[in-house]
C-alpha cells in the first residue's frame, strides 16, 4: 500500500527511471526491516476480555498464552449463543496478537457434546441459518487462526466436540473419555469443513474409516490413530502439555510460522469460503427431511431416558 501511495503521488514529478530506482530502494528497505518492524510492534498487547458467561478467556501476561474455556453447562452443547461467544473471543485473540490459545471446558467430564441437538431438531430456518453461518465462522477463525492453537480435552468430545479439537493444531486428552465424529450414526453427513479438519489430523484411510463408521474412540485408541497427540492424567496437566507445545514456537519466527500454517490450510479454508451458501442449503434441505428429524428426535429422547 505504501508503495502504491508513493507511486501515485510521485506520478507527476518524477521520470519513470527515477521512480523505478526510488521504488526499489523503499521496497528493499521495507522487506529488510519487515521482521524487525513487526517484532518491534508491541509484542504484548494482551487483554482481559469482557467476561462472556459462555466463553471465558484468560490470558497469561508472561507467556501470552490464552486459555479459552467453554462454559455452557451441562455438556457445552454448541448453540448459536455459544458459537457467537466463541467467534467474538477468536476475533479478540486475533486482534490482540496473543502467542497461542488453548481450548478447554469447564464441564468436569465433557469437553463438548457437539452441536446442541435442540438447534437441529424442528429448527426455525432463520435461526438455523444464523447458527450454521456462525458455526462456519468459528471453524474459519479457529482453523485459519494466525496464532498456534491446542486443545486440552478434559472430557468426552463427540461430533462437534471432536471437530473443535481437530481444528486446533495439537491435542492433549485425559483418559477414559470418548472422542470421534459420530455424525453418520445420527443419520447426518459431516460437512466439508469437518472432513477437511479430520483429513488434516489422521491419515486419509483412518479419516475415511472414522467418518463412515462414525466411530467414537477411547482416549487410548485415539492416540493410536493420531487423533490426539498426548494423554494427560488431569485437566491441569493437559493444559500444561498444551503450554509446552505452544512454548516451542517461542524460538520460531511468528511470521514464518503463521504464513506456513496458513498456506498449508489455505485450500481447505477456500473450499468453504467459496461455497458457504451452498453448504448451508445442502445441510438445511437434509436436516428438514422427516426421516432425519425423526432420527434426531429419537436420539434426543434416548439421551434423556439415560
Ligand atoms: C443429512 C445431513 C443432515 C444435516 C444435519 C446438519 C448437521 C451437520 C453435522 C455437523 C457436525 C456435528 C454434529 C453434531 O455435533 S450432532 C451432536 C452429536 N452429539 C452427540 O452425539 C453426543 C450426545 N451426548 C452424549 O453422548 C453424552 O451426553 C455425553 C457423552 C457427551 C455426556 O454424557 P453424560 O452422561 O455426562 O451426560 P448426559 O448424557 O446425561 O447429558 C446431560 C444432559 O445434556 C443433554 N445433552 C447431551 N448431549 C447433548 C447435545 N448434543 N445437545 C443437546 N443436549 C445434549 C442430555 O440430553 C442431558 O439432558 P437432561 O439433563 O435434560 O436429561
Amino acid at each position: 500500500m505504501l508503495l502504491t501511495l508513493f507511486e501515485s503521488h510521485t506520478h507527476f514529478f518524477l521520470s519513470m527511471f527515477q521512480k523505478m530506482i526510488l521504488t526499489k530502494i523503499i521496497s528493499n528497505t521495507l522487506s529488510l526491516h519487515k521482521k524487525q518492524l513487526i517484532e518491534w510492534l508491541p509484542a504484548v498487547r494482551y487483554f482481559s476480555s469482557p467476561t462472556n458467561p459462555l466463553v471465558n478467556v484468560d490470558v497469561n501476561d508472561k507467556s501470552g498464552i490464552a486459555v479459552v474455556t467453554m462454559n455452557r453447562k451441562p455438556v457445552n452443547g454448541l448453540s448459536l449463543e455459544l458459537f457467537e461467544a466463541m467467534s467474538k473471543a477468536l476475533d479478540d485473540l486475533e486482534n490482540n496478537r496473543i502467542r497461542g490459545a488453548i481450548l478447554t471446558s469447564s464441564c468436569p467430564t465433557v469437553f463438548s457434546a457437539g452441536l446442541d441437538l435442540n438447534e437441529l431438531y424442528q429448527p426455525d430456518k432463520k435461526r438455523f441459518k444464523a447458527f450454521w453461518t456462525t458455526f462456519q465462522d468459528v471453524w474459519l477463525k479457529l482453523y485459519g487462526s494466525s496464532f498456534p492453537t491446542a486443545a486440552a480435552i478434559n472430557g468426552h468430545a463427540p461430533a462437534g466436540g471432536c471437530f473443535l479439537a481437530i481444528s486446533c493444531e495439537y491435542r492433549v486428552m485425559c483418559p477414559d473419555y470418548k472422542i470421534g465424529l459420530n455424525e453418520t450414526r445420527l443419520g447426518i453427513i459431516a460437512p466439508i469443513f469437518l472432513r477437511a479438519s479430520m483429513r488434516n489430523t489422521v491419515s486419509n484411510r483412518e479419516a475415511e474409516k472414522a467418518l463412515t463408521l462414525g466411530t467414537l474412540y477411547s482416549t487410548e485408541d485415539a492416540l493410536k490413530i493420531g487423533l490426539i497427540d498426548e494423554i494427560a492424567i488431569y485437566k491441569v496437566k493437559a493444559i500444561e502439555r498444551c503450554e509446552n507445545f505452544l512454548a516451542q514456537f517461542n524460538n520460531v519466527s511468528s511470521i514464518a510460522r503463521s504464513f506456513t500454517k496458513r498456506s498449508l490450510r489455505q485450500k481447505d479454508l477456500e473450499e468453504l469460503e467459496n461455497c458457504r451458501e451452498e453448504d448451508f442449503n445442502i445441510f438445511w434441505s437434509n436436516l428438514i427431511e422427516p426421516s432425519v428429524q425423526k432420527q434426531i428426535g429419537d436420539y434426543m429422547q434416548s439421551l434423556k431416558k439415560k
